[in-house]
């Protein structure tokens, strides 16, 4: 809105004409801000930049059509539009990445019967494609997680003595770093995973057991923070605990791709994909993968950080591939929610880690469990014993 403001201001003033049509849009032109706010203002398309049409466009729907509901912008606060981004509703292999889908990569063991013919939940046994999950399928009747295999992930996110860590060989975030002495690597969280049924599965798409792949579909809001966070998501309905709400999509990197980026310069920020890195004696480089949704992405890169309780938790899901160095990194809710919560997930920063691949920030999340805080008292203690 802003760019088209000042477009129009800039109209007006370079315009020699002295006709009557100038004048009224000079008088406009006075009053721009609030001719702006009120939408009366009539710009020729040439002269608008394409990312103020894109802000402009996407007030209703930042998502531009490519999700199942629309999902709009909204700014309370001040007259920033969001950055520009483009949207995506699905991963992309930005170049070196090996990852594929292909029917021959799932045999008839890793799909579940075909004699499955329409929903996998009302079947009494679990079928293959649920083996990923302790007691059958990961999904209740009405769509959310169970309320077991979600709390299990909960807890181990949350507590770290329920935490299974390992640690790779050799690990490529350290290798990426292209230092002289390859450091130790620093430990990877082992997280259980939900698998759904897919296209060779016998089922129909409504199955119950094809949650994540059916996409967004609550009413989801982009909005400009007021404690000084930037932009976030927040839902405008009620949600109940285990509701899917969407998943990280981004560029699909190797590691050494995002240090890459790192080292250029260029701001990311890149998820991990590295729940099973160390289930293997040694990960090739372009087998380690992460996903960036800077510059692509879709609304989960409006997700703000809270530390330890946060009302998302993050599960990988396995649909279109068996292959474990890439999955789908879905968004749950850890608890019910009331309409206009902010949605917020732990990043699982380590706010003492200054080799962080994510650009360092001041915590402002209000949890009282907060890391940054507990830092920042620490720090005190130490310069008020010196
Ligand atoms: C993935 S983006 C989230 C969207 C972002 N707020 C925006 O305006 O586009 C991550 C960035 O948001 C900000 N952020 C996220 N969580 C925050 C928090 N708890 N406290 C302060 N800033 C936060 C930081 O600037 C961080 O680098």
């Amino acid at each position: 809105m802003k760019d088209l403001c000042s477009c129009y201001v800039d109209m007006v003033n370079n315009s020699t004409n002295q006709s009557l049509e100038t004048e009224t849009v000079s008088k406009v032109g006075d009053e721009s801000a609030a001719a702006c706010s009120m939408g009366l203002v009539v710009v020729p398309e040439c002269e608008i930049s394409s990312d103020g049409w894109r802000a402009i466009n996407n007030v209703k729907d930042i998502t531009v059509g490519e999700e199942n509901v629309e999902i709009p912008w909204v700014n309370e606060i001040n007259d920033e539009t969001p950055s520009h981004f483009r949207y995506m509703p699905q991963n992309f292999v930005f170049q070196d990445a090996p990852v594929k889908f292909s029917l021959s990569s799932f045999s008839h063991e890793q799909s579940c019967s075909s004699s499955c013919i329409e929903d996998c939940l009302a079947s009494a046994m679990p079928f293959n494609c649920a083996i990923a999950v302790d007691n059958g399928f990961a999904y209740t009747a009405d769509g959310v997680i169970k309320e077991d295999f979600l709390e299990a992930r909960i807890s181990e996110a949350r507590d770290q003595r329920k935490q299974v860590v390992m640690f790779c060989k050799e690990c490529p975030l350290e290798r990426a770093k292209k230092t002289e002495i390859l450091e130790p690597c620093k430990g990877h969280l082992k997280r259980k995973a939900i698998k759904e049924c897919w296209i060779k599965c016998g089922c129909t798409k409504r199955c119950g057991n094809r949650v994540v792949q059916r996409g967004i579909h609550n009413k989801l809001q982009v909005f400009f923070t007021p404690n000084g966070k930037g932009w976030g998501l927040r839902t405008l309905e009620k949600l109940p605990k285990g509701a899917f709400i969407c998943e990280y999509i981004g560029e699909i990197l190797t590691i050494p791709e995002l240090y890459q980026r790192s080292f250029e310069d260029k701001l990311s920020f890149p998820v991990i994909l590295d729940a099973h890195w160390c289930s293997e004696e040694w990960l090739e480089d372009d087998k380690a993968l992460c996903l960036d949704g800077t510059c692509y992405g879709n609304i989960a890169r409006f997700l703000n950080h809270r530390c330890l309780d946060a009302n998302l938790i993050e599960i990988p899901v396995y649909v279109e591939t068996p292959d474990q160095h890439y999955y789908h990194l879905a968004f749950f809710t850890t608890r019910d929610i009331e309409a206009m919560e902010e949605l917020t997930w732990d990043y699982g920063i380590d706010f003492d880690d200054d080799d962080s691949l994510m650009k360092p920030f001041e915590c402002l999340c209000g949890s009282r469990f907060c890391r940054n805080m507990k830092r920042s008292k620490k720090t005190k203690q130490i310069m008020n014993r010196a």
